[in-house]
Order: structure tokens, then C-alpha cells, then sequence
């Protein structure tokens, strides 16, 4: 056999395996009747097609190779068969038909192990109280105990104040507190908008205590920014104008705490009135509701979704190649050069979020996407959103981007994601910082199983 003829067969089992993983049967029929010996072929990757098959889901092509007597036992380099694959990518129907037949030797991977980070913006330092909005006595009360903090928004953004290190380059950002004597003035003016948060977990006293911990407020004023500044005793604080870089510089703590006053701060500061009817509207349940004014208005009769704080969902992937060994990221031209990111975008109404994961990778970059895997979520208070990271299988390859909104999209090989990811010499590129789910969702794909 010359070398030549080696190279034609493989590039035979390449387009065999290429096929199987598109889910495109009448090319693998087409192939499997001119040669036979396939069936079992593994490529480079120590992958068969019946994993392939199964990996992306495609019921009919499992079956036809099933049904021409392909080995269900094999295994890949990390010893799954096609049943360990189809069930890790929960393609119930693939592993069902795989069992049913025997082939899955009743091993079953464990599921995605996440190993992923806390999610920045996410902790949830202060116990909400929801049930206390209410309760005017008892708010009132906490308002005026001299233990409890306030926290300063002008123009939605948080005053805050930076440490410098020794060698003159900034440390963390921490939030300016205030007490009530501080901020009591404020709170009488009839523009300022205030929001209680919560009580400080990290304070609970014991349970037969009747102390109190701490209440968390949140105001909202239109004071000049300068002079509200002259507020607080320590030097170099400051309300941050790029939310988006300033806000990643508090502590995981802090930040938990600003995603949810700046989300809340900035629905009021965009319905100061009614929705549903133009009228001014009330502040209500300790900042948690707008009451229209007009009695006669819609939105006061049964329960309005315009009455509440709004929260928008967007989806946020990381989609596969469908070799496994590559993702797509894209790049809008606002980004930092060098910079690309997962695909993101709004869900809209009457959406499911594998449909709006399906649609916005499409709009953007052309690529179609199979299987769709829920990860975890964010919230990106910026001003509202909620992202919902997936991880999204390709099913197609060619890109054509919508260049309104994305300026490049590419598909990365995993070792020049893992060089950007761990800061590898000459990275080929810039992933977003470790407080996006952007980058999560990236860590996640380079840690999982190499060849899932
Ligand atoms: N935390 C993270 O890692 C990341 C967060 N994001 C956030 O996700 C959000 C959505 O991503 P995009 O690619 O911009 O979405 P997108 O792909 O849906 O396009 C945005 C466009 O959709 C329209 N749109 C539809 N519904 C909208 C709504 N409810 N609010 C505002 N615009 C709406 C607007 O014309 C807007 O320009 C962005 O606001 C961004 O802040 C995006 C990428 C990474
Ligand atoms: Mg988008
Ligand atoms: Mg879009
Ligand atoms: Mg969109
Ligand atoms: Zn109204």
C-alpha cells in the first residue's frame, strides 16, 4: 500500500465521519454501501461516526449504522461509547435507542461537571426581606437606626472609592457608606428615589437576639454629583462613568449588592410615568413598585407587569464546532482591539431560550446550531439584563456575519482558546475579563472532557 493510497482512505473516512456528524444519512448510506469497512472507522480524534451521530443528536443516522451493524462498544480515547455521549449531550432519544439496544453497558457519565466560578454580580450578600416592603412601621424603623448603610447612586452610578497601591496603580474599588444623619436631608427631597435592599446576612444575630442586623438603602439623587461627593470623608471617591469596566472593580460582595440597586434604580429612573396611561406615578413597597396616580387607569385594576421592576433575558453561548475542537466568537466593533466574545442577544417575546440561541447565532454569524445546553446565568446590570449562558453544537460551519452588528466572527481552535484563556505567550487573541459569563462559558468549554 503506498502512502498515496493511505492518505485517499482516510480522507474517505474523514468525509464518512464528516457525514455522520452532520447528520447527513444519504451521504452516509451513499458511502457505506461503496465501503463497506467504515462502519467502525475512527478518525484522528478516536471517534467513530455512530459517536458522532450521537453526539449531535442525529437519531436517523444512529439507526441506519446501527441497523448495517456497527460495533455499539467501542469507545474513544476517554472510554465512552456513542450511549456515554448521547446522554451526556441529553439527547434522551439517541441514548434510549442506543440502550435499547443494548449497547450502553449501563455506564452513564456523570453530567457536565461545571467547575465554574461564582458568578460576578451574583451574590447575594443581603437577605431581600420582601415580605417587609410592606411593612411601613418597620422600614421606617430600620431607616433611622443609626447601624444601618446607605449606599449613593448619582446617575446610576454607585459613589465609590479607590485605593491606590504603592506603585501608584488601583486596587479594589469599595462602596461609600453612609449612615442616616449623613443622608436625612436627601431622603426629604421629593426627586430622590430610595430602595431598601435588604438586611446584611453576614451579620445575623442569634436567633433569640431581638437585634436587628443591618438594613441596606439605596438612593438615587439628582443633587449635583460634586456636591454630593462632599459627602463622604474620605478623599478620591467618585461616582464611575464607564459602568461597564468601573463597576467590575468592586469585591464579589459589593457587587452582588449594585447589580441589584442599579437595576432597580435605573427602571425608575425610566418609568417615572405610567406606561399604560402617561400619568406621574407613586413609589411604592419600599421602592419595589410604581402605583399610577390616575385611578381610573388600566394598570390599577388586577396585577401589571408595568407596576414591577423590569428584568431583560438574554442568551449568551458558546457555540461548538462540530468537530468539538473549536467554538465561535465573534467580535462587535466597540470591543477593545484584539477582543472576541461569546454571541449574545435579547430573547424575545414568546421565545424559548434554545429558540432565541438558535436565531441569534444565525442572525449574527450564519451558523446553525443543533443541541442547545442550559450552564448558568448572570445578571448584567446594565442595565437589566439577566444572561442565560448555553453551550450551543454547530451544525453547520460557514460564517457570514450580520455586519451591523458584528464586525468578525471566527471559528478558535481549543489551544489558542486555552493560550487566551491562561495568558499563553503570544496569544492569537483577548477573551472578555473573568467577571463576564462570556468568559465563563469559555473556561467551562477548555475544561470540559477534551473530546466531548
Ligand atoms: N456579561 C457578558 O459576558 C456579556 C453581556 N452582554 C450583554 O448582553 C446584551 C445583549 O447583547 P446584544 O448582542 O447587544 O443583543 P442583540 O444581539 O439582541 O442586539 C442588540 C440590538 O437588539 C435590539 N434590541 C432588542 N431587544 C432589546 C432590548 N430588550 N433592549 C435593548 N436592545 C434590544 C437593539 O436594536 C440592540 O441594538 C447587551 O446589552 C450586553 O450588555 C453581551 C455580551 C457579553
Ligand atoms: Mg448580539
Ligand atoms: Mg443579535
Ligand atoms: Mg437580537
Ligand atoms: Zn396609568
Amino acid at each position: 500500500m503506498t502512502s498515496l493510497q493511505l492518505t485517499a482512505k482516510e480522507e474517505m473516512v474523514e468525509r464518512f465521519l464528516d457525514a455522520a456528524s452532520r447528520g447527513d444519512l444519504s451521504q452516509v448510506s451513499t458511502l457505506l454501501t461503496h465501503a463497506p469497512s467504515l462502519i467502525n472507522q475512527a478518525g484522528y480524534s478516536g471517534w467513530t461516526a455512530l459517536m458522532l451521530a450521537a453526539r449531535n443528536g442525529h437519531y436517523s443516522v444512529v439507526e441506519a449504522l446501527l441497523s448495517y451493524g456497527c460495533d455499539r462498544f467501542s469507545v474513544n480515547s476517554s472510554c465512552q461509547t456513542a450511549y456515554d455521549i448521547a446522554k451526556f449531550w441529553g439527547h434522551g432519544h439517541v441514548s434510549n435507542l442506543l440502550q435499547g439496544a443494548g449497547a450502553g453497558g449501563g455506564r452513564v457519565l456523570p453530567g457536565p461537571e461545571l467547575g465554574l466560578q461564582e458568578m460576578y454580580f451574583s451574590r447575594e450578600t443581603l437577605d431581600r426581606l420582601s415580605g417587609r416592603r410592606t411593612d411601613r412601621a418597620w422600614l421606617d424603623a430600620r431607616q433611622k437606626d443609626g447601624n444601618s448603610v446607605y449606599i449613593l447612586f448619582s446617575n446610576l452610578s454607585p459613589m465609590v472609592v479607590s485605593s491606590q497601591e504603592d506603585d501608584g496603580t488601583e486596587a479594589e474599588t469599595k462602596l461609600c457608606r453612609f449612615r442616616y444623619e449623613d443622608v436625612k436631608d436627601l431622603l426629604q427631597k421629593p426627586s430622590t428615589v430610595l430602595v431598601f435592599l435588604g438586611v446584611d446576612r453576614r451579620k445575623a444575630p442569634p436567633p433569640s437576639s431581638s437585634v436587628e442586623p443591618p438594613a441596606w438603602f439605596a438612593i438615587s439623587s439628582d443633587e449635583d454629583a460634586a456636591e454630593l461627593l462632599k459627602r463622604c470623608r474620605q478623599t478620591n471617591c467618585c461616582f464611575p462613568t464607564r459602568p461597564n469596566r468601573d463597576l467590575l472593580k468592586l469585591s464579589e460582595e459589593e457587587a452582588g449588592t449594585v447589580a441589584q440597586a442599579r437595576s432597580v434604580l435605573a427602571w425608575h429612573s425610566r418609568y417615572s410615568f405610567c406606561p399604560t396611561c402617561g400619568s406621574r406615578t407613586r413609589v411604592e413597597e419600599a421602592g419595589y413598585k410604581r402605583s399610577c396616580l390616575d385611578q381610573d387607569c388600566r394598570s390599577q385594576k388586577g396585577v401589571h407587569n408595568t407596576c414591577y421592576p423590569r428584568v431583560d433575558p438574554v442568551v449568551i453561548m458558546l457555540v461548538i464546532h462540530p468537530d468539538g475542537n473549536q467554538c465561535l466568537l465573534g467580535r462587535k466593533k466597540v470591543f477593545p482591539v484584539g477582543l472576541f466574545s461569546c454571541l449574545a442577544g435579547f430573547i424575545e417575546p414568546g421565545e424559548t431560550v434554545e429558540a432565541a440561541v438558535r436565531r441569534e447565532v444565525e442572525e449574527e454569524s450564519g451558523v446553525k446550531v443543533g443541541a442547545v445546553q442550559y450552564v448558568t446565568c448572570q445578571p448584567w446590570p446594565m442595565p437589566s439584563n439577566l444572561m442565560m449562558g448555553c453551550l450551543a453544537v454547530a451544525v453547520s460551519t460557514d460564517i457570514k456575519v450580520d455586519e451591523n452588528e458584528i464586525e468578525e466572527a471566527r471559528w478558535f481552535p481549543r489551544q489558542q482558546v486555552i493560550d487566551a484563556v491562561f495568558r499563553g505567550s503570544s496569544p492569537a487573541f483577548i477573551v472578555p475579563p473573568r467577571q463576564t459569563i462570556a468568559h465563563q462559558l469559555i473556561r467551562h468549554w477548555i475544561g470540559m472532557t477534551s473530546n466531548l
